[in-house]
């Protein structure tokens, strides 16, 4: 059976265009006019997008004490009913857990995803062990970036010496690094402090993480990274004092990526003064929002490149398990949601307010996506050969976020009251329909792990420098006897 997606605008990363495009076997395998096949979509008035890629999730985590209530079956249709086509998410491992073992449990919970997905791998812990099975993750699993927390001291944080000596490992396997970078040893010393000081409400969140906690952590792990000659992509970009430090490491020449958030690009600080303790507590995320000024830093960064892709960082905690925080801040998980929200946000408030182009959307979304995880052009693009994971745009359908009406199981939205315009018509995920505007055509199982090779050139123009800049000792003639 062939499909053929008719009449609308083809928007890439670098083109607009019009065509109709062609699918057999789950593949793109046509592009241009007037293409007939069994099945015809019709798409006027629309633009054909590559499906959203969301590089960051966390679907069913176990955090601090509880789980994330989205799992892969409920996450990944919320993903597809947004217009969202390939999750990533983080395989954990306990402390002391062999990697493999991990990679199990994640194996085991990702059967139940609708569409396309990945894993990056986490340091959460450093010996021999994880030394050596580093190298079958990337050799032999298809996982070639691994995470590293730089907060939640004594939980998942590392060190320094262990995320320099990842990150050398790193390097000799062809596998790019990624960090949470907010300094977790002053996240807890000023939380204690806060706590002591009486300031238990969920405001008390972003007095202990201000902007210098993650602008230290981000530079830190910039250094890092250069001393040991790996690419680095740093999640959940949330303020200029990080941002300037990505900025300044690019036009230095180093591969550094920098990841804003949907929320922190629309949302702000006020949230966590508000009355309602639970309006604020389920705002609770790590990096909190930040002002105006913050937003600002972060929409020039994908206006210029120097920010290179939009994520959600979908960790979604209930009210009830918000509520495990009341009387201590610290409690509460830490996590927002927004799977189902990301694209029509960033075009209402992107593509709608002129911040960016649709080229830019697309590339934000999920070109560049691709193309830094290394599955491009497999995925991220509109091409013949690609995955048929395909958004139907529709730039006039509207709707106003409701928790009342979204698909993730959580019992309310951060994004809630918010009007957007530019929703789906149809999302594909490999050629299949999941959505047909409103209505979810999902399949529980049709997901599938999506492997990805280790950077051969990227590391290998990196070693290649480091190489010719690397310590060697200097022959010297007439050494003197030692003085002892
Ligand atoms: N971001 C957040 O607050 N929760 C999810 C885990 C993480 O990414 O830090
Ligand atoms: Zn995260």
């Amino acid at each position: 059976m062939s499909k053929v997606i008719k009449g609308g605008t083809v928007v890439t990363a670098d083109l607009t265009y019009e065509a109709d495009v062609k699918i057999e076997g789950g593949v793109i395998t046509e592009i241009g006019p007037d293409l007939s096949g069994d099945e015809i979509l019709d798409a006027s008035g629309c633009y054909v997008m590559p499906g959203g890629i969301d590089p960051h999730v966390h679907l069913e985590m176990p955090f601090m004490g509880t789980y994330s209530a989205d799992d892969f079956a409920s996450g990944t249709r919320a993903a597809v009913s947004g217009g969202t086509t390939m999750v990533v998410d983080f395989c954990l491992p306990d402390p002391g857990q062999s990697l493999m073992d991990a990679l199990m449990r994640w194996d085991n919970k990702s059967t139940l995803a609708t569409c396309d997905y990945s894993f990056h791998m986490a340091i959460t812990w450093w010996g021999e062990q994880v030394f050596n099975e580093m190298e079958t993750v990337v050799r032999e699993k298809g996982i070639n970036t691994f995470k590293h927390f730089l907060a939640y001291k004594g939980s998942l944080m590392v060190n320094d010496d262990e995320l320099f000596a990842s990150f050398q490992r790193c390097a000799e396997l062809g596998a790019m690094p990624l960090v949470h970078a907010e300094n977790g040893d002053v996240v807890a010393s000023m939380s204690a402090k806060l706590l002591e000081e009486g300031n238990v409400g969920p405001e008390a969140h972003a007095y202990s993480r201000p902007p210098e906690v993650e602008g230290e952590a981000t530079n830190r792990a910039i250094m890092l990274a250069d001393m040991a000659g790996v690419p680095l992509y740093v999640v959940h970009t949330s303020c200029e004092q990080s941002h300037e430090a990505i900025r300044r490491a690019r036009q230095k020449g180093m591969r550094v990526y920098g990841e804003p958030l949907i929320q922190h690009l629309t949302l702000d600080e006020s949230e966590y003064f508000d009355k309602d303790w639970d309006h604020a507590a389920r705002r609770v995320m790590s990096p909190p929002f930040r002002n105006k000024m913050h937003q600002d830093s972060l929409w020039a960064g994908l206006q210029a490149g120097s920010l290179s892709c939009v994520a959600t960082d979908h960790c979604a905690f209930t009210t009830d398990q918000k509520r495990y925080g009341v009387g201590d801040f610290t409690k509460i998980p830490n996590g927002t949601g927004g799977l189902e929200d990301r694209l029509p946000m960033l075009w209402t408030y992107g593509v709608g307010t002129g911040r960016l182009t649709m080229n830019e959307f697309v590339a934000v979304t999920s070109t560049n996506i691709a193309k830094i995880l290394n599955m491009y052009p497999k995925k991220g693009a509109i091409l013949v050969g690609a995955d048929a994971d395909i958004v139907v745009w529709d730039p006039k359908r509207s709707k106003t976020i409701t928790a009342a009406n979204q698909v993730s199981t959580i019992d309310y939205s951060v994004f809630e009251g918010k009007e957007v315009t530019g929703l789906p018509r149809f999302t594909l995920s490999r050629g299949k329909v999941m959505v047909e505007e409103s209505t979810l055509k999902t399949e529980e199982g049709h997901g599938e792990f999506v492997a990805r090779q280790p950077y051969t050139a990227v590391n290998k123009a990196l070693s290649t420098w480091k190489e010719l800049v690397s310590p060697r000792p200097i022959a010297r003639s007439g050494i003197p006897p030692s003085g002892v």
